[in-house]
């Protein structure tokens, strides 16, 4: 094909993608369109005088359907792309001596707020870039984060992006099976575009700020300071002196990019005071003043084909989408979970269908729909729930607005594997050198069955099997043999008792009781006298921990701690608690300063414990101290500085540590 024919061809596509996608419709995943406009870039470049005209890559958006058009004060463009360390060096290289921020590039869709006199006056969509939609109404009713007054005089316009957060995101999605949503950012546009706020109410959205207008003689002149000092949360901006600090920037939000509660699909670079921005000026669609740099993608789209009924340790059967491999969140995904069958009913997912798949931060990667039912070819095939359970063939019952099926028959061979797997697990008894593998040709022999029958396992009994060696079977008793160790907390969490949660061994621990056999003779108001333990779990628990007597019995009997563990037990602080009343966070590698070794997290924690403090998962305006161990995260430090939190080394906590004899 020659060139002109190609560049006329993806131009013509990128309009009808990029229609479909501003209309809350998407035909294909972000990543998919992105190779579409590099390849239409890269063309137009080696052909300049080929560029199709109109150029999409000249323009913003689309020309949205605009219920309440409002023209914007100064065009809200899109951003330049980098993908290679060289293009932020040569950003640097435009602006000698001047100020960067580096910040995340949130996925939402961008809002601009205009106040006047002090008053949020309107709040309007990009839509064309200089035309957008007046969506006042629903942003007073459903985004947090936009004050209705801001102490400024005369007119101020604040420029940043609503998202919805991955929490609302995910609560939304299981309260309403029925009705699911693709992904935050499609949730964040639809919902600025219900007609009614009242059938939206759920999808709460959150802005945050990273632009800044106002009259060019007042306030302050860094945009960070500016925006906060008028009250808005603000885009997580950190100032980089030169290209080195800013790659280490975007380095450092990508990784941190699982953590958060919000969707970004890459760092922004901008000029950290508002006058250079200013007077850097724009091209046809972008700022000079502003680099995007993008990360891998999070959703890509692949083809559905087969899906799998799998049995869990609780019985459930749950729909497993084989996938042709895809690339996306860093790994290749083969595997993605469907969630159950109104899941798949609402999202109308057949096999043979190209679905779009997420895998975002640290949730297991799921199929969140199909994008272009346009492509199908009649070939596709319907997903049939199981009537029966596929390991035991017992009939299956429903459960749940959002119907999941359930093998309730305990002796179900798919369950015992999993059950046993789970006893075997990290976070339960640990048995590190027997995987999953190895479980299941022992419980296909026969030999487990419970997790009991680990502690009457002999190295002359796994040797009669093929394929093991001398070796590996002793390495196998020892690991069973270390993990009688299992007590009161973990094994409560390995037992995989409905509904009681690895919190909930926690506070069973906390709350006094001795052992499993305490708990399972409680009674239900013992156990909802627990913090955080209502009716349900504790009738759960000691439904299952009945039903299980005889197995803690076999437990005990081949000397299995069932018993709570010092660690587990509500530290005992020290008298001069050196870290008495403080709330601290912990970051970065820790490691005994006496012997060089590394210390787990946990075991520090339950130190400084000891000593008195209160431990915080994240720095907060209530956090008293952060302590630094090796190789600490830029954006924990920046954080604290903002707050005032005061920063110690955790050289100086050990010295603490020892000298009041906690560790
Ligand atoms: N799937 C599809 O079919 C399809 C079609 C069209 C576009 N898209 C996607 O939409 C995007 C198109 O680019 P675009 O021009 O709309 O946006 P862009 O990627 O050029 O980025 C500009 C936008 O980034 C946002 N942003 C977030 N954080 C920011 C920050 N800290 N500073 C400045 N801006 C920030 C703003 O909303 C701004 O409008 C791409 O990600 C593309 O993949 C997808
Ligand atoms: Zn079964």
């Amino acid at each position: 094909m020659k060139a002109g024919e190609r560049i006329q061809e993806l131009a013509d596509r990128i309009t009808e993608l990029r229609d479909a996608y501003y209309q809350g419709a998407p035909l294909v995943a972000d990543a998919e369109y992105d190779v579409i406009e590099d390849e239409l870039r890269g063309l137009i470049e080696a052909n300049p005088e080929l560029a199709p005209d109109p150029n999409p890559l000249e323009q913003v958006g689309a020309p949205a359907v605009l219920h309440a058009p409002i023209r914007h004060s100064r065009p809200m463009l899109s951003l330049e792309k980098a993908n290679r360390p060289e293009q932020v060096a040569a950003f640097f290289g435009r602006f000698p001596g001047q100020p960067v921020v580096v910040m995340p590039k949130l996925d939402g869709l961008s809002l601009a707020l205009v106040y006047e006199n002090g008053r949020l006056a309107r709040a309007v969509t990009r839509g064309d870039g200089t035309t957008g939609d007046d969506v006042t109404p629903l942003v007073r009713a459903l985004t947090d984060g936009v004050p209705e007054r801001v102490d400024a005089p005369g007119r101020v316009e604040v420029r940043g992006e609503a998202v919805m957060l991955r929490s609302t995101f995910a609560a939304y999605n299981t309260a309403h099976p029925d009705k699911p949503l693709i992904n935050p950012r499609n949730a964040a546009a639809g919902t600025l575009r219900a007609k009614d706020p009242a059938t939206v109410a759920e999808r709460r959205l959150r802005f945050f700020a990273f632009d800044l207008d106002t009259d060019p003689d007042s306030g302050e002149s860094d945009l960070d300071r500016g925006l906060r000092t008028l009250g808005f949360s603000v885009a997580d901006m950190r100032h980089c002196a030169d290209a080195d600090a800013a790659q280490e920037v975007i380095g450092s939000i990508e990784q941190q990019r699982n953590e958060l509660d919000y969707d970004l699909d890459g760092a922004v670079l901008r000029l950290a005071d508002r006058a250079a921005y200013a007077a850097a000026g724009t091209r046809s669609n972008s700022p000079r003043g502003a680099l995007a740099f993008k990360f891998a993608a999070e959703e890509k789209t692949t083809v559905l084909s087969d899906v799998v009924w799998d049995v869990g340790k609780t019985g459930k059967i749950a729909p497993v989408a084989w996938l042709e491999p895809v690339f996306v969140g860093g790994t290749t995904v083969t595997r993605a979970t469907l969630a159950n069958q109104e899941v798949i009913r609402a999202r109308g997912i057949k096999i043979g269908d190209t679905v779009l798949v997420r895998r975002a931060g640290d949730v297991i990667p799921f199929v969140a729909g199909v994008l272009d039912a346009a492509k199908r070819t009649g070939a596709e095939r319907e997903i049939v729930p199981p009537t029966e359970c596929p390991s035991c063939a017992q009939p299956l019952t429903e459960q749940g607005n959002s119907r999941e099926l359930f093998c309730t028959n305990v002796a179900c061979p798919a369950q015992t594997v999993r059950r046993l797997i789970h006893w075997a697990s990290r976070a339960a008894a640990d048995i590190e050198a027997v995987g999953p593998v190895w479980i299941e040709r022992l419980a296909e022999a026969g030999i487990l069955v419970n997790p009991s029958d680990f502690y009457s396992l002999t190295k002359e009994k796994l040797l009669e099997f093929d394929r093991i060696g001398e070796v590996s079977a002793v390495r196998m008793i020892d690991s069973i043999a270390v993990s009688r160790q299992v007590g009161l907390r973990r094994a409560v969490i390995g037992l995989a008792i409905p509904m009681a949660s690895e919190g909930t061994a926690t506070r069973l621990c906390r709350a006094g009781f001795g052992s499993l056999e305490e708990v399972a003779d409680a009674g239900v108001d013992a156990l909802v006298a627990v913090e955080d333990i209502g009716p349900k779990v504790a009738s759960s628990l000691i439904e299952h921990l009945t039903r299980l007597r005889p197995e803690l019995e076999r437990l005990r009997e081949r000397g299995v701690s069932l018993d709570v563990r010092e660690e587990d037990l509500p530290p005992v602080v020290v008298s001069d608690a050196p870290l008495a009343g403080k709330t601290v966070v912990i970051t970065g590698a820790i490691s005994d300063p006496r012997s060089g070794e590394k210390v787990a997290r946990p075991t520090f924690q339950r130190l400084c414990e000891k000593a008195g403090a209160a431990i915080a998962s994240s720095v907060s305006a209530s956090t008293d101290l952060l302590i630094t161990g090796a190789d600490v995260g830029a954006s924990k430090l920046t954080k604290a500085e903002k707050l005032g939190v005061e920063v110690v080394d955790q050289g100086e906590i050990w010295r603490q540590l020892i000298a009041a004899g906690v560790a």
